[in-house]
């Protein structure tokens, strides 16, 4: 236990956890809840995408494992709520902490970013991060959106939360949001979740996980849903 740990008081946050494919909606309505509930939220995608990021800065090819768990030592990444925005930083050598807010968000970054969470020792290594930011959360509660938060990061979670929705609304959804050619859109992000199902089990809810599926809701019915079952989840009986 680090010494601001010991000082400061005992209390645990309420951990809201949830998992879900490509363009499920994780970040936007786990963002979103978070605000309706006055949680904190931690994005782990953009952790993954940022140590991406930083392996392309550096020439270090990404299914170079050696060569990326040696990365993860001078990987310092740090993020920060403004508004609706989360800036995410990272510090790169000599250059101080670079904004990858966008950078991260990049095609190169897309198509690279399976091969480095495949990565046995990244996975512990950044859940490790993640496990600490959970625990130094300032709200009552955080809400925390990945792959495997309700079945490795934070199984213990009081809400666990599987978000889905049909293939072809993902795509239409994702598609939307980039603009570029549907076709490609499409491939690509079938072959990031099954790539990414080859690590862990994002598509069937794990026991004691609760399904929730967009396919027919639009995004505030989403966000209601989410909201609504914490709530209830949470609530004195
Ligand atoms: N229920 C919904 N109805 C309509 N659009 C949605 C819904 N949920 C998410 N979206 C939109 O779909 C897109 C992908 O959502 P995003 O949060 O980036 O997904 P993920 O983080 O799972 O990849 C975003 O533009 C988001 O606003
Ligand atoms: N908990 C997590 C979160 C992301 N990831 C990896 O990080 C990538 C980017 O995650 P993301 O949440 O930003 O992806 P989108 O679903 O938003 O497109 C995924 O494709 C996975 O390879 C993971 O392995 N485990």
């Amino acid at each position: 236990m680090s010494a601001d740990e010991a000082l400061s008081p005992a209390r645990t946050p309420v951990v809201v956890a949830i998992d879900g494919p490509a363009g499920s909606g994780k970040s936007s309505v786990s963002k979103a809840a978070a605000v309706a509930l006055g949680y904190a939220f931690l994005d782990t995608g953009a952790a993954y995408r940022a140590l991406t990021w930083l392996a392309l800065e550096r020439g270090v090819p990404p299914t170079d494992a050696a060569a990326i768990v040696g990365l993860l030592h001078d990987f310092h990444y740090t993020t920060e709520v403004h508004g609706d925005t989360t800036i995410v930083r990272v510090a790169d050598g000599a250059r101080a902490s670079v904004d990858v807010t966008e950078a991260i968000r990049e095609p190169r970054v897309t198509a690279a970013v399976s091969d480095i969470a495949r990565i046995a020792e990244v996975r512990i290594a950044l859940n490790e991060v993640f496990r600490r930011l959970i625990r130094r959360t300032d709200r009552p509660g955080i809400v925390v959106e990945g792959r495997d938060i309700t079945t490795v990061v934070a199984p213990d979670a009081e809400v666990r939360i599987l978000l889905t929705a049909a293939e072809e609304v993902r795509i239409a959804r994702r598609s939307a949001e980039l603009s570029p050619g549907a076709a490609s859109t499409a491939s690509q992000l079938r072959e990031r979740d099954r790539r990414d199902a080859q690590v862990v089990d994002f598509l069937t809810a794990a026991p004691g996980v609760t399904t929730i599926d967009s396919t027919e809701l639009d995004f505030g019915q989403t966000v209601q849903a989410v909201v609504e079952l914490v709530r209830a989840t949470t609530s004195p009986h």
